[in-house]
């Protein structure tokens, strides 16, 4: 991360995003200076490779993540009585604008942490929604003999 506070491109992490002209610009690439810097003086990064390796394990990580969220969403689903219960518009705001006031304190964009968590919310309740749909208690399951 960066410790500057001159840098223009920090008011991409605020919604609303600046209203700028669209850049004309044909830049010699890698332009700027790597704005990655690790505790021990290094950089990163040098490559568009080296940077889709990082983003890689990310993604796993994330997907490990999003996994655990699906299986509690899913136990959510045991305490809706009924299909209409299983979305709840004011929780759901809830979720989406926690991680918005958070997401500058950890200097994500506001506009990724508003786009992922619609994401995931408008996905839960559709997977959540399948899960109530699909379930049959105990007729037709095994029968004693
Ligand atoms: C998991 C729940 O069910 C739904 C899914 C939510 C979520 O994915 O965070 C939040 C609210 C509900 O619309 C819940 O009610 O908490």
């Amino acid at each position: 991360a960066s410790c500057r506070t001159s840098d223009p491109s920090e008011k991409c992490y605020f919604n609303p995003l600046p209203s700028i002209p669209s850049s004309t610009a044909n830049r010699s690439i890698p332009w700027g200076e790597p704005t990655i810097h690790f505790a021990n003086g290094t950089t990163c990064c040098s490559s568009l490779d080296e940077i889709r390796v990082q983003l890689d394990t990310i993604d796993a990580q994330l997907l490990q993540l999003l996994s655990t969220r699906a299986s509690y969403v899913r136990e959510a689903t045991r305490f809706k009585a009924t299909v209409a219960d299983v979305n709840v518009p004011s929780r759901n705001e809830q979720v989406i604008q926690g991680a918005v006031d958070d997401a500058p304190s950890v200097h994500l964009p506001q506009i990724v942490a508003k786009s992922v968590y619609e994401g995931i919310i408008n996905s839960s309740v559709v997977f959540e929604e399948c899960v109530f749909n699909t379930y049959a208690g105990n007729h037709l399951k095994t029968q004693p003999v």
